[in-house]
Formats: structure tokens, C-alpha cells, sequence
């Protein structure tokens, strides 16, 4: 079993072209620098608990989400990334790794220093270059007449 918890752009490139690869933990700076440091010009779509960034790569894209409010979806997190570890199907995006970092920030809270827990919680995946699902069955690209 590979124990190594974080892995390289290179090593990052190679899990791309290879299908077979296992999703891995992903280093929060790896994943800070291909998003150009979450830049907002990168967004790509946000929803309820989260930020989505296009991320690139050398050889290609990915896309990186980033869960805001970490503290309170702990628990969803955890199983968030159990199930997708054990899924795999070509109808389903693919899903690359996780990053759960937690880093300890000093500072200044009511007059006192304190040591605070800054976590980040993140998830990514293959980049779907065309849009949302939503976006093909709700306008312009033509209503679907459904059946009875
Ligand atoms: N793998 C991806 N490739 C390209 N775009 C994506 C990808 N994942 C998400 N997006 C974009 O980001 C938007 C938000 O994604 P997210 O998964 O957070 O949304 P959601 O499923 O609508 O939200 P929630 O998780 O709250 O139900 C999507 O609507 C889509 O436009």
C-alpha cells in the first residue's frame, strides 16, 4: 500500500492520462498553485457548499472544488470522499483526490494570542469542458418534450 500522503504535479499529470490510477490526498499548495491561488478569473461554477476551479495542468485541466464552512460538514466530507474512492463508472465524472489540510495560524483573538486551526477541504476531479447538465435540459439548447 502506498502510505505517501501527498503527490506532484508531475505525479498528478501522469494520474490524468492514466485510468487506472487510484484517486490520492493532494497537497493543499499544489492545488493553491494550479488554480493560480483560487483565482476568481478560474471559476468555473459554485454550489451550496462550494467553489469549483478550473485548475491546469500541464498536459491538461482539472477541476478542483473547494468546501467552504469545513468546520460544519466535517462528517458529510468524511463520506464524500469514501464513496467516491469506491466508485468508478465511465457515466461518472471521475473523481481524482482529496486534499484535507489543517494548519495551525497564530493570532490575535480578544486581546490574546491564540493558535487557530485554519482547514481546507477539497475534492477534485476530471474537468466536463461542457457545462452543466442543467444548462442542456432547462434553456436555449432546446426543451426536451417529456413523456406522461
Ligand atoms: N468536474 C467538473 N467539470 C466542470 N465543471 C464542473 C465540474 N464540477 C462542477 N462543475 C461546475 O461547478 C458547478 C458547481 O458544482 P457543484 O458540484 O458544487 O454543484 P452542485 O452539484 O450543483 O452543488 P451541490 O454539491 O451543492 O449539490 C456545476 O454546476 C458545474 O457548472
Amino acid at each position: 500500500m502506498d502510505l505517501r500522503v501527498s503527490l506532484t504535479q508531475i505525479e498528478l499529470e501522469c494520474m490524468l492520462v492514466d485510468d487506472d490510477a487510484e484517486p490520492k490526498a493532494l497537497p493543499f499548495p499544489l492545488l493553491e498553485k494550479i488554480t493560480d491561488g483560487f483565482s476568481d478569473k478560474l471559476e468555473i461554477g459554485r454550489g451550496g457548499f462550494a467553489v469549483v476551479y478550473k485548475a491546469m495542468l500541464d498536459n491538461g485541466i482539472i477541476a478542483v472544488k473547494r468546501m467552504s464552512n469545513t468546520y460544519m460538514y466535517e462528517k458529510e466530507f468524511h463520506r464524500e470522499v469514501e464513496c467516491l474512492m469506491k466508485v468508478k463508472h465511465k457515466n461518472l465524472v471521475r473523481f481524482l483526490g482529496y486534499c484535507a489540510d489543517t494548519q495551525g495560524n497564530m493570532g490575535s483573538y480578544n486581546g490574546k494570542m491564540v493558535m487557530a486551526d485554519v482547514q481546507q477541504r477539497l475534492l477534485c476531479f476530471e474537468y466536463l469542458p461542457k457545462g452543466s447538465l442543467d444548462d442542456y435540459i432547462t434553456d436555449s439548447f432546446g426543451e426536451f418534450e417529456w413523456r406522461k
